[in-house]
């Protein structure tokens, strides 16, 4: 039985498609809504707003969620290639019929092949594909030390060209300052002037050594909705990730490589007990990264 078929989440259960036990591999998520989210416990805000148990070794495991239709995932292949399947819950064809998908993987060496074309990816580097009824499939070059690819995936209307981004070719934004505990490097490899896309923006940020918060101030964006998934975090070290309106924040504890999903409603930002980084990635309505509305501090309640 596949590990996620076993999950006793409430949110699945509410689920009116039946999946038979040997294809279940598409989660779903439902988001409350920004009065409702007000009363939710803890444990709730979590069925509504976290993805847990991402990057199974040997498995591709991935959440639909009813925010902005994104996908959510993970693909951590071993001896054997992992390869998209294609969903009913997704209109059936290829998984990338209608769809495009950022990749971004943080283990070691891999590859992703879709269709014909092989792209070679190292630690931190980040691949677009572009819709189209292709194979897309993920190996690891060394079992032993395998590649983690982290995918986030949006409905697309057109299909633009699969693009590998190096590292160094991502856009690099340093800002805030030590003083204020929120020194960091935004990476932006897959956004405007370097791919194009439908709607993804997506890269990662690194927070550096001795800060802890990310995206401080923090801000809304009501044109788009945002995943934040958070890596190289140590096991017993957990973020703090804010969301909610700001006059009722709410605070998720986050452990490694959980992912928070922001409705356009809700603010976010997050706050380490130890060293981190994250991926971001956003869909919606524009793709520019800085419209987006800051929150003052004083207005945080
Ligand atoms: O640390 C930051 O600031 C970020 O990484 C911000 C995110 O990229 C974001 O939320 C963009 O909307
Ligand atoms: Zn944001």
């Amino acid at each position: 039985m596949h590990k996620h078929s076993r999950k006793s989440n409430f949110i699945q259960k509410q689920s009116y498609i039946q999946k038979p036990e040997f294809t279940v591999n598409l989660d779903r998520k439902f988001a409350a809504d920004q009065q409702r989210y007000r009363t939710m416990r803890n444990e709730e805000l979590r069925e509504s707003f976290v993805v847990a148990d991402l990057m199974a070794e040997g498995e591709l495991v991935l959440t639909l969620s009813d925010i902005d239709r994104g996908i959510v995932g993970s693909a951590v292949p071993l001896k054997e290639a992992l390869e998209f399947s294609s969903f009913a819950e997704l209109g059936g064809g290829a998984f990338t019929a209608r769809r495009e998908v950022g990749v971004i993987n943080i283990g070691s060496h891999g590859s992703v092949t879709v269709g014909n074309e092989r792209f070679a990816m190292e630690r931190l580097d980040s691949l677009y594909i572009g819709r189209g009824e292709h194979p897309v499939k993920f190996e690891s070059d060394d079992p032993a030390s395998p590649a983690r690819f982290y995918l986030v995936s949006y409905p697309a209307h057109t299909a633009y060209p699969h693009k590998l981004v190096k590292q160094d070719q991502a856009n690099r934004i340093d800002l805030g300052e030590k003083a204020t505990c929120n020194e960091r490097t935004i990476f932006q490899p897959l956004r405007p002037g370097i791919v194009e896309s439908c709607q993804l923006v997506m890269g990662f940020t690194c927070i550096a050594e001795g800060s802890v918060w990310n995206t401080f101030p923090p801000h809304t964006h009501d044109r788009r909705s945002e995943f934040y998934f958070y890596f190289d975090l140590a096991d017993d070290a957990r973020v703090f990730h804010f969301m909610g309106r700001p006059d009722e924040l709410k605070a998720l504890p986050l452990s490694n490589e959980e992912a928070a999903l922001s409705p356009s409603w809700s603010m976010h930002c997050g706050v380490g007990s130890g060293a981190y980084s994250f991926i971001w990635s956003m869909g919606g309505e524009n793709q520019e990264f800085d419209d987006m509305d800051h929150v003052p501090q004083a207005a945080l309640a």
